[in-house]
């Protein structure tokens, strides 16, 4: 059985490496086996309940159905090489599988006169469908020590200012990102929390967000808090992400990751809920209830931007969100939660919204659509875009391998 590390252990490591010791050619690596740990792999355990895979050909969080609860998380980070970072990675495999298997990250502590391993607020729960991703952000290439700039995809650039945009750089950027999904909110905090525990030194949390999501007991579409279904229209058959969401083969090291945007977009409730239900449904271009195009029935019935009624007037508003979204003619995959953060100290309002989450293997698709709402999108005047960021996802673990390997071994 491999032998755990002890956060005690583990600070001895870090603070070694941050002291500037001498760890060979072999890293952290080869400091971890000369002090007697064993970094090998973890397995995904088949038998745990409500678990999500972490091996295979792409991250996990992705193409999982969508969790009721994230745990979102923008990070800084301190490590000074590249080999730092990368045993960071590596560090973190191991500790993510466990994680997402439900387990510990650690043995449970027997001597009272340390901290435990793991902070424990899990126990007694399951895996509750944990994912975790792990992207990098542009600003990350731009750390000398780190020697990356010349692995920056050229997808991977920070977002152009839009249209209305009210950003707040308390919500923007990061160098890394961890999305912690799952169905318990404990579950996705614990494990971000153990994560950067555990990375003591290497990495700063820069902005933190949670969110929710309404999932009806049938498995159909969760409502937002504009109480609209939300996440109707996007891919769902291997062929779907294939096309929209997984970069193509023989793109370097990005090769079946992808790219996440992540908009922090407070939703104005007070001045929603004074709107009447027509406007508001000529907003979306959808039904409130049924979630169906304006003028059909069902909420999967074919949104035909080009149907009239009998005064020949376009049944889906021409500002309407869902005509400018559709006319941009571009796909990504949304996998946003709903927000409740308070309230805006300045004005006494919800801070309340939408987290929208995007997954597209060019982040292109998400600027035409964006540019597309535009300042047209009858939408903006009940939202604001409060934060923005983007990180490059890393393709998925293979057994033996870590997280972000391609990066780190791609010269
Ligand atoms: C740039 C991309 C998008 C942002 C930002 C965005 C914000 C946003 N959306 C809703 C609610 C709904 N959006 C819906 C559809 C929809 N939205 C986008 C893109 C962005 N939305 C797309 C591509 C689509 C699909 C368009 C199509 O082809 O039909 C809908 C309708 C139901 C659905 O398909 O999900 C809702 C509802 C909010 C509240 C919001 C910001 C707070
Ligand atoms: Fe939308």
């Amino acid at each position: 059985m491999s032998k755990k590390i002890t956060r005690r252990e583990m600070l001895k490591l870090t603070g070694m490496t941050a002291a500037g010791v001498a760890i060979g050619a072999s890293g952290f690596g080869g400091v971890a086996k000369a002090l007697g740990y064993n970094l090998m792999p973890v397995d995904d355990n088949l038998l745990a309940a409500n678990k999500v895979m972490f091996y295979g050909k792409h991250q996990s969080g992705i193409a999982t159905p969508v969790q009721k609860h994230v745990y979102f998380a923008s990070l800084e980070v301190l490590a000074s090489t590249k080999e730092e970072l990368q045993d960071l990675f590596k560090l973190w495999t191991p500790l993510s599988v466990r994680l997402m298997n439900g387990e510990d990250i650690g043995d449970s502590t027997t001597n009272a006169y340390v901290p435990p391993t793991d902070t424990g607020e899990t126990n007694g729960l399951d895996a509750s469908n944990l994912s975790l991703t792990f992207g990098v952000g542009p600003s990350l290439f731009e750390k000398k020590e780190l020697g990356l700039a010349h692995l920056k995809p050229s997808e991977l650039k920070e977002l152009p200012h839009f249209p209305k945009d009210q950003l707040d750089e308390a919500f923007c950027g990061g160098d890394l990102c961890i999305q912690a999904c799952a169905d318990d909110p404990q579950v996705a905090f614990h494990a971000v929390r153990n994560l950067i525990r555990q990375a003591s030194g290497k990495v700063l949390l820069k902005w933190t967000q949670t969110g929710f999501n309404a999932l009806p007991a049938n498995g159909g579409t969760p409502r937002n808090l504009f109480s609209f279904k939300d996440g109707t229209v996007n891919p769902s058959t291997p062929t779907d992400f294939d096309r929209t969401v997984w970069v193509d083969s023989g793109k370097s090291w990005m090769t079946n990751g992808t790219y996440l945007i992540v908009r922090r977009i407070q939703m104005h409730l007070e001045t929603w809920d004074r709107t009447s239900l027509k406007d508001q449904e000529a907003a979306f271009g959808r039904h409130r209830d049924s979630g169906a195009p304006i003028g059909k029935t069902n909420e999967f019935d074919e949104v035909d931007l080009t149907a009239v009624d009998k005064n020949n007037k376009l049944l889906i508003p021409e500002d309407s969100h869902v005509f400018l979204a559709k006319k941009a003619n571009k796909t990504i995959l949304r996998r946003a939660f709903s927000y409740s953060s308070g309230i805006v100290s300045a004005t006494g309002a919800y801070d309340a919204g939408l987290l929208f989450i995007s997954f597209q293997k060019d982040p292109k698709s998400f600027i035409d659509i964006q540019n597309s709402l535009g300042r047209l999108d009858r939408l903006n005047e009940y939202i604001t875009h409060r934060g923005s960021a983007i990180f490059a996802c890393f393709p998925g673990v293979a057994k033996g391998s870590y997280i972000g390997e391609a990066l780190f071994t791609t010269l």
